[in-house]
């Protein structure tokens, strides 16, 4: 399906997303959900997992702010979308920098994501190369990690995502770049997390590579129309949501090549 196509569907069918993220992205993901015409709840207690994944279009699992009685809820968040084909995109934030954070980030991917939507130093480092990441922030280019990222594909039959200021998707045959935005995205916090929230809400009308395709262009193209009456960061964000609730789905696919 194309861009246009997947917006529009997006739109009609307001999927609800099973967003589960850190504390620092919590606010902004439900609003970029929200804008961009999905359905964001965000839920944590292992208690619920079993009756609300499986009633969800999507899962997103984002390991940000990890904790133990999270990692159990994720766990079994995805087992619950394995076992119902719902799909769910994994964001696994700076897991290079404890051990506990990477097996936290290998468990899961043995439960086999839909999606890997990380930033170039997070998809370098998940292939077992060291990259240049600083906690959260890329400190790589999306070049150096896009043969990381066909591994990752094959290796997992994924489909992966980096983002950076020239987008990368592949799922091992197919890839695509997304280029637009602006370089106040990586200065707003969480907008990388917000994104993943809205990668569900993509892969829950359509198929996964089409998904990460459309939605990274979704961002894309807003963060062009806000960076024009921006005056920094902070007015960003604002007029980075507007703007992605203003998009229309022919707007998309002048980002994609
Ligand atoms: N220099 C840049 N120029 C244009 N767009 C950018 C740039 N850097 C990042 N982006 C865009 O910002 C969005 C988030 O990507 P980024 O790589 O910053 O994610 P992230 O590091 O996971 O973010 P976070 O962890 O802070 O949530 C993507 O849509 C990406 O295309
Ligand atoms: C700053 C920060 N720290 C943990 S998660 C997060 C949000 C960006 O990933
Ligand atoms: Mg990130």
């Amino acid at each position: 399906m194309t861009p246009q196509e997947m917006l529009t569907k997006l739109r009609a069918q307001n999927p609800l997303v099973h967003c589960m993220t850190n504390y620092v992205a919590m606010n902004i993901a439900a609003n970029v959900v929200l804008a961009a015409g999905a359905s964001p709840a965000m839920v944590h207690a292992e208690e619920e997992i079993a009756e609300f994944t499986a009633i969800c279009g999507a899962l997103t699992v984002n390991i940000g702010t990890l904790s133990s009685p999270w990692l159990a809820s994720m766990s079994a968040a995805a087992r619950v979308a394995a076992d119902n084909d719902i799909p769910w995109v994994l964001d696994p934030v700076a897991h290079f920098i404890s051990g506990y954070r990477r097996k936290a980030a290998q468990n899961l991917l043995a439960l086999r994501p839909t999606i890997i939507r990380a930033n170039a130093s997070e998809i370098i480092a998940l292939s077992g190369q060291v990259g240049a990441g600083k906690g959260a922030d890329s400190g790589d280019s999306v070049e150096a990690a896009q043969a990381a990222a066909r591994a990752l594909a094959d290796q997992f039959g994924a489909v992966i995502s980096v983002t950076g200021p020239v987008d990368f998707v592949t799922d091992g045959t197919q890839q695509a770049r997304i280029s637009g935005g602006s370089i106040w995205m990586p200065q707003v916090t969480a907008l990388g997390c917000a994104q993943t929230a809205l990668m569900g809400g993509y892969a829950a009308v359509g198929p996964a590579f089409d998904a990460a395709v459309a939605c990274l262009a979704h961002f894309k193209v807003a963060g062009s129309a806000a960076a024009h009456t921006a005056k920094g960061p902070g007015s960003f964000q604002v007029q980075f949501l507007d703007a992605l609730a203003a998009t229309q789905p022919r707007d998309l696919a002048q980002a994609v090549a």
